[in-house]
């Protein structure tokens, strides 16, 4: 079973990947807290928690029943609102500052949970136990956590790490065919910007990791884990090399905003940002052709990307909110080869504007 260990100057870790370990949670949550009695809170959404709270429920004892706090699905309640709701519940629980918040659910579920455990109390322990791909190969990982605002993604937020992170393969078996691809495209990303192995893995096999295939799956997570804990581990707080994992996220943060959080699934705007990062890149004669044909083919064949409406100057406009943006500066994460990126600050609204409407181009041409 891949163990595998997160550094960072706060805290350090394990990320525990495998089959089945959603039924032995109770001992190694036990072992991660120091104590049986330590009362536990899961967040979730009804939908995951009428699938899988059987399973999950199975190995604590009776009394020992972790708190349930429902939250519904989806990015539009990734805001501030839902966070004060839950906080409310948390106190009207009496979770105090040895309680431990499970975040049981895809990104959202952990982004928020992290956030009312970076700031219930000024701090509490948290675990992650991701249920979507998405959040397995990337978001339970490194402690980003936060809510959208009108003007963009994850403008509130905080770094929290968690205690620890407990990756089921098999809590995807119920996961829908769109959400996966979703997944797999940020497992893409790691792969363009830091594991060409991974990249070459995910570019000849796509027809066994796209049916689902447990192995398949694992190595997928277990290699984008690796990238990541490697990445947060020497930049935990995004002052430099933390910024690639930002590949295809300027213009997919924008686009998410564009459409209100309503239109694409994260792991498709991020899918579409690539691409438009990808022929920015190629337009300034810094990454052969051939690699863009492989990195555009490759995100492609996890998709496809939904048709969204957005006027492209809204999109360009929104790149202006961006957290990596300094002194009104844009930051873009450019490929120059397959496994490596540089972060640029000189890309012109011009290029932004050209490479949005070829990519709205190509995705037609494509049928995407
Ligand atoms: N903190 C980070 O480092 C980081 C990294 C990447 C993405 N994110 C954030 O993650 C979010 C996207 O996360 P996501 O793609 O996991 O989406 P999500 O959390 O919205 O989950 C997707 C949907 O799948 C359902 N679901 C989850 N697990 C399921 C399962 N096993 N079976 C059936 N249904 C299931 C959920 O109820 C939800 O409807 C975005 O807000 C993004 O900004 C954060
Ligand atoms: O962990 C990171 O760092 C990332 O950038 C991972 C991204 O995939 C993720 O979408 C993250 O939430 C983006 O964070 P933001 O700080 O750019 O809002
Ligand atoms: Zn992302």
């Amino acid at each position: 079973m891949p163990v595998i260990a997160v550094n960072t100057p706060t805290a350090n870790y394990n990320v525990v990947i495998g089959r089945g370990l959603l039924p032995t949670l109770s001992r190694r949550i036990a072992k991660l807290t120091g104590s049986p009695s330590t009362r536990l809170f899961v967040v979730t959404t009804p939908e995951i928690w009428k699938l899988w709270q059987r399973k999950f429920l199975a190995s604590f004892p009776k009394d020992a029943k972790p708190v349930v706090l429902l939250h519904p699905s989806g990015e539009s309640h990734k805001r501030f609102a839902a966070v004060e709701s839950l906080l409310e519940h948390l106190a009207e629980n009496k979770a105090d500052r040895d309680s431990v918040l499970i975040a049981l659910g895809g990104g959202v579920i952990g982004d928020i949970t992290g956030f009312l455990a970076a700031i219930y109390m000024r701090g509490i322990r948290f675990i992650q136990v991701p249920t979507t791909l998405l959040a397995q190969v990337d978001s339970s990982v490194g402690g980003k956590t936060g809510v959208n605002l009108r003007a963009g993604k994850n403008l509130v937020g905080s770094f929290h790490q968690p205690l620890g992170v407990f990756i089921d393969i098999d809590i995807l078996k119920t996961l829908p065919p769109a959400e996966l691809r979703a997944g797999l495209q940020e497992s893409v990303k790691a792969g363009v910007i830091r594991m060409p192995r991974l990249f070459r893995y995910m570019e000849s096999e796509s027809k066994a990791i796209l049916k689902g295939d447990p192995k398949a799956l694992e190595k997928v997570v277990t290699a984008s884990v690796k990238m990541k804990a490697e990445v947060v581990g020497i930049d935990e707080r995004e002052n430099g090399l933390r910024m690639i994992l930002n590949f295809g996220h300027t213009l997919g943060h924008a686009i998410e905003a564009a459409t209100k959080y309503k239109q694409l699934l994260h792991g498709q705007a991020i899918a579409w940002g690539m691409i438009a990062a990808t022929l920015i890149s190629v337009e300034r004669g810094i990454l052969p052709e051939a690699d863009a044909i492989r990195i555009v083919n490759t995100v492609l064949a996890y998709g496809p990307i939904p048709k969204f409406r957005a006027p492209v100057q809204q999109i360009v406009d929104l790149t202006g909110s961006d957290k990596k943006n300094r002194s009104g500066q844009r930051r873009f994460i450019l490929p120059v080869s397959v496994g490596k990126v540089e972060i640029v600050t000189d890309v012109t609204e011009a290029e932004m504007l050209h490479a949005t409407e070829q990519t709205l181009k190509l995705m037609q041409e494509r049928g995407a």
